[in-house]
């Protein structure tokens, strides 16, 4: 390990534009691995810890990517005619090829002579980020060395083929040497994409090294999040949760909801290491039971949840029967799960999915099961963006719905602030208020109505007074009946005369 006072001094100088007189953190000894970055004084959920700003970042230009954009300020340039006209094989905008930094990058790669400089070559522009180390200063040069480098088999592969585009690539040893370094380091701590380090609801294009993000130790209930300025690509971390002084500040190099076995899988693979956070070594993930599946016995109604082994392919136990099942045998439950939300979620229809998800998945998955979050997620994306084909109450109650339910996911995980959680309360709140609105409305109709039909029913009241009042009145006004004159009194009965 590299002393921590020299990691501080090269950082202090990377970081002299944000210089802060009071800083929340040191570069310590860790207790995880190595050196961490520690809490120097209690910090508060929220709060900004530090601000980073890239040492070496460019287009992560993968072989799948759309080559049109600039590789100095990263920006996206039309289809036609965006690569350098001085024969360097950069794609550059028009503003950005007369600045100093697209010069230094030109002169460079010019000198080692792209074999086609007009076509955009991705092995050529992603190539940059590392080209860029061997034009730093020595304190930025040393910074690199300073950081932690994992030196797997493959990481001489990237330069060597790179080699192959250029007529005339330098065979300096140091430069290779440099270079490889470079790519380590990159892949160690770097950036590169979101699809590589998504962790949070938020995208990220680059290939990038944040150097003092880099001295972060991983957890997957890590107690900072970050989020980057848009123009700037400077990196804020802020604090997840209150942090106490002397605490390692921790950060995480996955996603959020990806459970034990994804999780353990990408750190092992990609970062070269099996992590033992209180959450990797919990079956349950702090009963969040991301990677829950239904026990296969069909009279057991419990979960199965992986054993914490930190093998590859772990067993799975019932929490109920407590029967063992093999990973196979809970993959194909899984995959099977997996598969059909999927189809759903590719099906142009977000109705069907909102209804397969709220009414029939549960039967053969769990809603805490990873699948069924990222599912909603993604629905709640889609959303956002309109376009879709639900009615405005269904959207509606499945905004409130959905991420009310990822909330409680990370609530339970213990999972503090986050950029996803930020965005999910933000749902919350204006879908709750659009909704205290529309009952406000609501109310106000009824109260109109009801405040009518008083004025109708009184309405109807006096027009029945008056009614009657009109016909006492007519009473009143009509002469008196005459009395019926006596009926004549009967004849006398005629006598019979003589
Ligand atoms: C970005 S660096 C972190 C800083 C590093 N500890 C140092 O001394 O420079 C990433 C490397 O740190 C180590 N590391 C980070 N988090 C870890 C964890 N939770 N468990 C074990 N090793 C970890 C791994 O070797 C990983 O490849």
């Amino acid at each position: 390990m590299i002393c921590p006072k020299r990691t501080s001094e090269l950082l202090d100088l990377h970081l002299a534009p944000f210089k802060d007189k009071d800083p929340a953190w040191e570069v310590g000894v860790s207790k995880i691995a190595g050196r961490g970055l520690m809490a120097t004084r209690s910090i508060k959920r929220g709060e900004i810890i530090f601000k980073d700003m890239p040492l070496l970042i460019s287009l992560s230009a993968h072989e799948e990517d759309s080559l049109n954009a600039c590789s100095v300020c990263l920006r996206e340039l039309p289809d036609t005619r965006f690569m350098c006209r001085m024969g360097c094989g950069l794609p550059v905008c028009s503003l950005c090829s007369k600045k100093k930094q697209h010069k230094t990058d030109c002169d460079l790669l010019k000198s080692w002579g792209p074999n086609e400089p007009e076509v955009a070559n991705s092995v050529i522009i992603r190539l940059l980020c590392v080209a860029r180390a061997l034009n730093l200063n020595k304190d930025q040069r040393d910074l690199i060395y300073c950081l932690q480098a994992n030196l797997d088999n493959n990481h001489r592969v990237e330069v060597r083929n790179a080699a192959k585009c250029f007529k005339n690539f330098p065979t300096d040893k140091k430069i290779f040497e440099i270079m490889n370094r470079t790519v380590a380091v990159l892949r160690t701590n770097g950036f590169d994409k979101t699809t590589d380090r998504t962790n949070d609801n938020q995208e990220f294009n680059y290939r990038a090294l944040y150097p003092l993000f880099a001295v972060m130790n991983h957890d997957c209930i890590p107690n900072s999040y970050y989020t980057f300025e848009e123009k700037t690509n400077i990196m804020i971390v802020r604090a997840a949760v209150d942090i106490p002084e002397g605490f390692e500040i921790t950060t995480t190099y996955t996603k959020l909801f990806t459970g034990n076995i994804a999780r353990h899988l990408f750190l092992k693979i990609k970062r070269g290491f099996t992590c033992k956070c209180s959450r990797c070594s919990d079956p349950t993930e702090k009963g969040a039971y991301i990677s829950g599946l239904y026990c296969r016995d069909t009279n057991c109604s419990g979960l199965v949840v992986p054993e914490t082994t930190g093998l590859p392919h772990p067993s799975y136990n019932c929490l109920v029967c407590k029967q063992k099942s093999t990973h196979a045998q809970m993959m194909k439950s899984q995959d099977f799960a997996s598969g059909a939300i999927n189809a759903k979620a590719n099906s142009n229809s977000l109705r069907t999915l909102v209804q397969y998800l709220n009414e029939k998945s549960d039967n053969f998955i769990p809603n805490s099961n990873y699948v069924v979050i990222d599912a909603k997620l993604s629905v709640l994306q889609r959303l956002g963006e309109g376009r879709e084909d639900c009615s405005e109450e269904l959207a509606a109650n499945t905004r409130l719905r959905y991420s009310r339910d990822v909330i409680q996911v990370m609530d339970q995980l213990g999972l503090g602030e986050s950029l996803v959680r930020t965005q999910l309360q933000d749902l919350l709140r204006r879908e709750e208020e659009r909704r205290a609105k529309r009952l406000a409305e609501e109310a106000e109709k009824q109260r109109k109505l009801a405040e009518l039909q008083a004025k109708a029913a009184e309405a109807d009241k006096l027009l029945a007074a008056l009614e009657e009042a009109a016909r006492a009145e007519e009473a009143a006004a009509a002469p008196p009946v005459a009395a019926p004159a006596p009926a004549p009194a009967p004849a006398p009965a005629a006598t019979e005369t003589a």
